[in-house]
């Protein structure tokens, strides 16, 4: 037989025949055969992730046929250097990762104060198959910059957080921009060894680059915040990045913290973080409806086929789950049993 046997994903081999001469660096894409005859781009992988590039033939370009109507072609790209470690990957090659297939990646989304730290450090203590990823508010708290030219050596810290609340016609934006980018991030963080090396292992999220949109940009373009052009940039790029990333970005699962505005407004004056001493009980209501619309109601326009068929637990959290130990472990037994059919499915 000539070629190679590559894996490409869990449980596929592909043969690999080969004409041409030698590469070592590509891009192997897999197009499924759609019923007009068309293909479909469906999976890409770098060819560095897959095989030892080397034997690849240079200026690669070849089609083969497989019995599963799965078509596979082979070609050399050289404008984009494949990564060295395929999760440090950069925009493009986000397939090629395809994250860790056996990792569950799950949000949790609600509105302001209504205890999703407090609600992750639950899970964390309960079940150490599960890790968080807090919400990267310290970052946008304290954003370096330079200061004046005239003291460049001197290093400030602007707090985009604060400067948002205060004059937030002006920051909304700027803030969207910076809280997207940095949930990306956390959303591409590697996953630890520590966490790679259990059974069953879920990666939890706080809040995520679609809570971003479809919650916080949204209300904010609603409400006046951000106009018709910033919007219009926003969602261009927001679209652009989830779609280049791939599968690297995608949730298996969404759960979503809910309690009354009413709830939520007492948990922010009792926590008083200073910046938010502006929030009023209407933001809150508007933020609740914006939740509901696209969890519940799935009335909110999302632009993202896996992000419609994302499971969504829903927990009523108006109760004190701190001080009552039935309704927390109620609560966990909902989220281990939710776990377990994103496993079974
Ligand atoms: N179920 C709950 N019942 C009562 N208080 C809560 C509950 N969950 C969180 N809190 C309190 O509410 C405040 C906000 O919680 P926090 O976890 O910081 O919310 P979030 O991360 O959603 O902004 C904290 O003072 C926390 O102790
Ligand atoms: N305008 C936006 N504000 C946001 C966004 N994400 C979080 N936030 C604010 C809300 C809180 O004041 C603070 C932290 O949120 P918690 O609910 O975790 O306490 O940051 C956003 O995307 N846009």
């Amino acid at each position: 037989m000539c070629g190679f046997v590559c894996r490409l994903t869990r449980g596929l081999h592909v043969v690999l025949c080969r004409t041409g001469m030698l590469s070592k660096a590509g891009v192997l894409r897999i197009f499924s055969q759609t019923e007009l005859g068309s293909f479909a781009l469906t999976s890409r992988f770098s060819w560095n992730v897959i095989a030892n590039t080397s034997t690849f033939p240079r200026g690669f370009s070849h089609t083969v046929a497989l019995n599963t109507a799965v078509l596979l072609r082979a070609r050399r790209m050289t404008e984009k250097p494949p990564a060295k470690h395929c999760c440090s990957a950069g925009v493009g090659t986000g397939e090629s990762c395809a994250s860790s297939p056996h990792v569950k990646r799950v949000a949790i989304e609600g509105n302001i104060a209504v205890g999703k730290s407090t609600f992750a450090r639950i899970l964390q203590a309960e079940n150490k198959h599960w890790e968080i990823t807090p919400e990267p508010l310290s970052e946008w708290q304290n954003i370096q910059t330079t200061g004046e030219p005239s003291k460049k050596s001197q290093q400030n810290v602007s707090n985009l957080l604060q400067m948002m609340y205060q004059d937030s016609s002006r920051w909304s934006y700027t803030f969207q921009t910076y809280s997207c980018m940095s949930r990306i991030k956390a959303q591409l963080k590697p996953v630890s060894s520590r966490l790679l090396n259990l059974v069953q292992p879920v990666q939890i999220f706080e809040r995520s680059v679609y809570s971003d949109r479809y919650v916080f940009a949204l209300n904010m373009f609603n409400m006046g915040s951000i106009n018709d052009t910033e919007w219009a940039i926003y969602q261009d790029w927001h679209t652009f990045l989830v779609q280049e990333f791939g599968k690297r970005l995608e949730l298996e699962g969404i759960i979503y913290l809910r309690a009354q505005p009413q709830v939520c407004k007492e948990r922010l004056s009792r926590r008083a973080r200073p910046e938010e001493k502006g929030i009023t009980l209407e933001y809150l209501e508007t933020l609740h409806t914006q939740h509901e619309n696209w969890l519940v109601h799935k009335s909110t326009q999302v632009h993202f086929e896996h992000l419609r068929k994302v499971p969504v637990l829903v927990l009523d959290v108006d109760d004190d789950i701190q001080n009552n130990r039935e309704y927390k472990m109620q609560i966990i037994t909902q989220v281990k049993n939710y776990v377990s059919s994103l496993w079974a499915s």
